[in-house]
Formats: C-alpha cells, sequence, structure tokens
C-alpha cells in the first residue's frame, strides 16, 4: 500500500516511529494509503529545518524568492488532472469539482502571493522638518500553517503561499484525513529547487503532531483553519507564548432572499451556496432566510433544482455531490439530521445516506437536505453541521431578518440577494460577518480580507492582510 511521507529538510521521509495511520477512500469507504502518525521528535527535526533555513530564505532577493514560487505553481498546473484526481479520491469530493476549483485555485494562489510579494513598500512619515519615521516589516520567522480538509490543496496553499512569499519558513501539517495533494505538493517542491528547510511538512493527528508544532517554542506565529472548537484549543495553547494567530474557523452562514430578488439566480446560486463540495465549505449558506411574499415559490423551485443535483462517484463527471470525508463526519452530519427532526423540523428532501451497489457501497454518501418549520434558535440552526444540510425559514420585515441573521456564535460570511442596492448596503451594513456577497457567492478576489467576526475567527487572510501577518513590523525614527 502507498505510504505518504513527510516532507522535512528538503528530503521526502518516513516518520522517526515508523508508525503509520489508515488513509481512507470516503468513496468506497475503504483504507488505500497510510500517512505517517508523526509525533513531536518529527516536529522538533522539522522545526530545526525551518529555523536553520530561515536566515537563507528571509534574506534572498525577493525576485529569487518569487521566481522559485512561480516554478511550483507552473509546476501544479502541469499536474492539473494528477492532482485532481488525487484530491477527489482523497476527500470524495467530485473530480470536475477539484480539476475547475480546488487545484486551479492552489497554483492561483502561489502566483497571487508570488508577484503581491515584489509590490510592497515601506511607509515613510516625515515629523515636520524635525524627523523622518520608515516602518519596515521583515519576515517574522518559522512559521505553523494548520490546514483543513474540506479544501485541502486549495485552503494549504492559501496559507503557505504568502507565508513564503513573506519570506518565513514554514511547519505546515495537511489534515490526516486529506493528506495526499501535500504529500504530491512536496514532490513538486522539490522539483522546483526550493532550498532545503524552506517548507517542512509534517504528517499525522492533530492531537499528536498538531498540538506539538503549535507548542513548539521556535513556532512564532500560527495560521489556522478549521474548527472552532480546535482553533480555541490552539489559542488557549498559544495565548500564554504571545504567539501570532490568524485564525479562520467555522460558519452558520445565513442566505436572506429578498421577494425584489432575482429569482433564477437566487434559487440557482443557492443550490450552489448549499450543496457545493457536499456542503463541507465554512462559507456555504447553512440558513436560508426568504420573504414570506417569495417563500412558496422559492421554496418549491429550491426543492426541484436540489432534487436534480446527482449524488455518486466522485470519479463520475456528471455527479454533483460527491462523499463525506470521513465515516465520522457522516455520523456527525446524520446526528444533526436526527436532532432536526426533534426538534420539529420537516425534512422537504434528502435527510437519509444513500448506499449504492458496486464500488462505492460502502461510501459515505448523504442527499442534499432541506429542512423546514425549525426555530432560530434550535441547535440546527446554531451549531456548524458542515455538511449538505439547510433550514428555509420565512420572514416578513428587514429588522426581524437582520436579528435573525446575526442570532448565532459565528460572524463568518453572508449572502443577500435584492435588487434594490439601497436595500444590500442597509442590510450589509447591519449584518455581523467579516464577509458578505450581494447577488452572488463565492465571487473570489485574493486581494481581499477574508475572515470571520465573533467565533468564526481572529485576523483577516488575503491580499496585503496575509502578507502583514506574516512581518513584524519596525518603525525606525532618525532625528534629523
Ligand atoms: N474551515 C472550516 O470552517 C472547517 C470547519 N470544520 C469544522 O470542524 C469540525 C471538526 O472537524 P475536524 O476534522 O475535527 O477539524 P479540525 O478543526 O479539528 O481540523 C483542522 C486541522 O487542525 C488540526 N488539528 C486538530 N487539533 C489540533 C490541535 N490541537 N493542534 C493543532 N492542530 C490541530 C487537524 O489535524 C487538521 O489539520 C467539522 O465537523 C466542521 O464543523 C472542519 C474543517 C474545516
Ligand atoms: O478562500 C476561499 O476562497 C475559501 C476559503 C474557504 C475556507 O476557509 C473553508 O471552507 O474552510
Amino acid at each position: 500500500m502507498e505510504k505518504i511521507l513527510n516532507y522535512i529538510n528538503g528530503v521526502l521521509c518516513e516518520p522517526r516511529s515508523y508508525q503509520y495511520l489508515d488513509n481512507v477512500n470516503p468513496a468506497r469507504g475503504e483504507v488505500y494509503s497510510l500517512v505517517p502518525d508523526s509525533d513531536l521528535g518529527d516536529v522538533k527535526q522539522a522545526a530545526g529545518s525551518a529555523k536553520k533555513a530561515f536566515p537563507a530564505w528571509s534574506g534572498l532577493p525577493v525576485e529569487k524568492r518569487s521566481a522559485i514560487l512561480l516554478r511550483i505553481a507552473d509546476l501544479i498546473d502541469r499536474h492539473l488532472d494528477k492532482l485532481a484526481l488525487a484530491e477527489s479520491i482523497d476527500n470524495g469530493k467530485p473530480v470536475h469539482l477539484a480539476r475547475s476549483l480546488d487545484i486551479p485555485r492552489a497554483s492561483a494562489n502561489i502566483r497571487f502571493f508570488a508577484t503581491a510579494a515584489m509590490h510592497t513598500s515601506t511607509e515613510a512619515h516625515l515629523t515636520g522638518e524635525e524627523a523622518v519615521n520608515y516602518t519596515a516589516r521583515t519576515p517574522i520567522g518559522v512559521v505553523a500553517c494548520i490546514s483543513p480538509w474540506n479544501l485541502p490543496l486549495y485552503l494549504f496553499t492559501w496559507k503557505i503561499a504568502p507565508a513564503l512569499a513573506a519570506g518565513c519558513t514554514v511547519v505546515a501539517k495537511p489534515s490526516e484525513l486529506t493528506p495526499m495533494t501535500a504529500y504530491l505538493f512536496a514532490q513538486l517542491c522539490m522539483e522546483a529547487g526550493l532550498p532545503e528547510g524552506v517548507l517542512n511538512i509534517v504528517h499525522g493527528l492533530g492531537a499528536k503532531a498538531g498540538q506539538a508544532i503549535i507548542e513548539h517554542a521556535d513556532i512564532v506565529a500560527i495560521s489556522f483553519t478549521g474548527g472552532t472548537a480546535t482553533g480555541r484549543k490552539i489559542a488557549a495553547t498559544a495565548a500564554p507564548q504571545f504567539k501570532k494567530l490568524s485564525l479562520e474557523l467555522g460558519g452558520k452562514n445565513p442566505n436572506i432572499i429578498f421577494a425584489d430578488a432575482d429569482f433564477e439566480q437566487a434559487v440557482s446560486t443557492s443550490v450552489r451556496s448549499s450543496f457545493s463540495n457536499q456542503g463541507e465549505i465554512c462559507l456555504c449558506g447553512s440558513r436560508i432566510f426568504v420573504e414570506r411574499s417569495l417563500y412558496d415559490k422559492f421554496l418549491q423551485a429550491f426543492v426541484e433544482q436540489t432534487n436534480r443535483l446527482v449524488v455518486g462517484n466522485p470519479l463520475n463527471d456528471g455527479t454533483h455531490l460527491g462523499a463525506l470525508v470521513s465515516e465520522a463526519h457522516l455520523q456527525k452530519v446524520l446526528s444533526y439530521i436526527e436532532l432536526a427532526k426533534k426538534e420539529g423540523g420537516t425534512i422537504v428532501t434528502g435527510g437519509t445516506r444513500i448506499q449504492f451497489k458496486g464500488e462505492c457501497a460502502n461510501g459515505y454518501f448523504i442527499g442534499p437536505t432541506i429542512i423546514t418549520g425549525l426555530p432560530q434558535q434550535c441547535r440546527t440552526n446554531q451549531e456548524e453541521i458542515f455538511g449538505p444540510v439547510v433550514t428555509v425559514m420565512p420572514f416578513d420585515t428587514e429588522e426581524e431578518v437582520i436579528k435573525a441573521a446575526n442570532a448565532t456564535d459565528y460572524g463568518l460570511s453572508a449572502t443577500i440577494w435584492t435588487e434594490n442596492l439601497k436595500k444590500a448596503h442597509r442590510v450589509s451594513a447591519h449584518v455581523k460577518s467579516g464577509i458578505i456577497w450581494v447577488n452572488c457567492w463565492l465571487y473570489r478576489d485574493l486581494r481581499t480580507p477574508f475572515g470571520g467576526m465573533k467565533q468564526s475567527g481572529v485576523g483577516r487572510e488575503g491580499g496585503w492582510e496575509a502578507l502583514k501577518f506574516f512581518t513584524d513590523t519596525k518603525n525606525i525614527c532618525i532625528r534629523l
């Protein structure tokens, strides 16, 4: 069986303990490769090599760092099909989604930050005629990048690209559930000539390898994307050591549809924002609020279009929803559907595990699920399910829907559908979310600040925010 390897100090290597974890293909429910069960020893080695590599990498002219990163981006594009297939097998997502979204975004992330880093400049402040201040930004040091399983290479590169472009060296840990594309990526870094120790990839469990990384004294900043409970744990570990933190956490995002919305667009995009990637995107709109006069019409069209989605083998090009990432996650999502029923919800469509015949007989599939009749305060409407499950609720007034949209502990993203731009502007101002999409969803510009309010996170990624995160700021005041 194929063994995934760590990437430490420029070479692919086994974990020091030679212990491995099973890596499961979720569409088949079977182990298909092994992932290192790394421990503190591996982490020490990775952090040591990152520390050793830091002076040379941070001292390299930015054009040279950029050129190496651009070579990596080109290699990702060259290996698009291989990487997309690997991502689909590892995660359960449709291969055409990996080919059209995940992998192209991975190379775009790297290209974006490789070029952005060449456009940074130093601020200067003239203090009358008496002094000049200038503000230098220097790479912060050895950093940790911890990424989740839902958009594996997409989010892995979203973190490491700004870190490397800014001149930091990195100890990274992909999710133990989806390690394969990070392993293939390590091979591309070697081919591109990334100097040894600049990027170190340690595979393994969050509670063991991940915890050892964030505790390590040489790691000065942590960029994490994942669940809010894990983010809280990381923050508690990092705080006494005063490590810099960027946390992209969960969401329970409102999708608000006013009666004057472009109906066709609102319906078809809501199907996408509800069920893309099996609903396993932190930005999915899981609570749909529809103005009462449109409610019945919307629900009927939404259900009809949802029922046309094909759930099936992720390797078939006609599949819209593949498998959920793991048996445990499948059970978690199913348990929320049971909870919704107990809380008085009506399952309008979906709601059950789908068991196919043939090669996907043991896969982790759930049909796209629409629930109505639930109050805002119930657990189903408060907790992140992170699967193909949405609730739909009517509302009467702007004030009411703003209150409901804000009535969770999360504040990641929101979507607003209306043809009235004044209304869109007004509602956007009152919805407490870090990201608001008006008449669109997941329409991304990598320059924009990306992140959540409340328990959806700390800090912002994207554009200058990400490059700044990986630097230290120093003001130099010269008395003239
Ligand atoms: N972007 C998002 O919003 C995501 C949200 N989730 C949510 O979190 C729930 C739990 O999913 P999990 O797979 O457990 O995600 P998680 O948040 O525990 O995992 C994300 C990453 O953190 C690592 N990790 C876990 N514990 C750690 C620790 N103590 N120190 C350092 N790294 C650690 C994991 O190995 C993985 O690489 C999901 O059901 C979903 O609701 C999960 C993944 C992504
Ligand atoms: O940067 C993006 O476009 C999307 C990011 C998505 C996540 O952070 C997530 O789903 O966890």
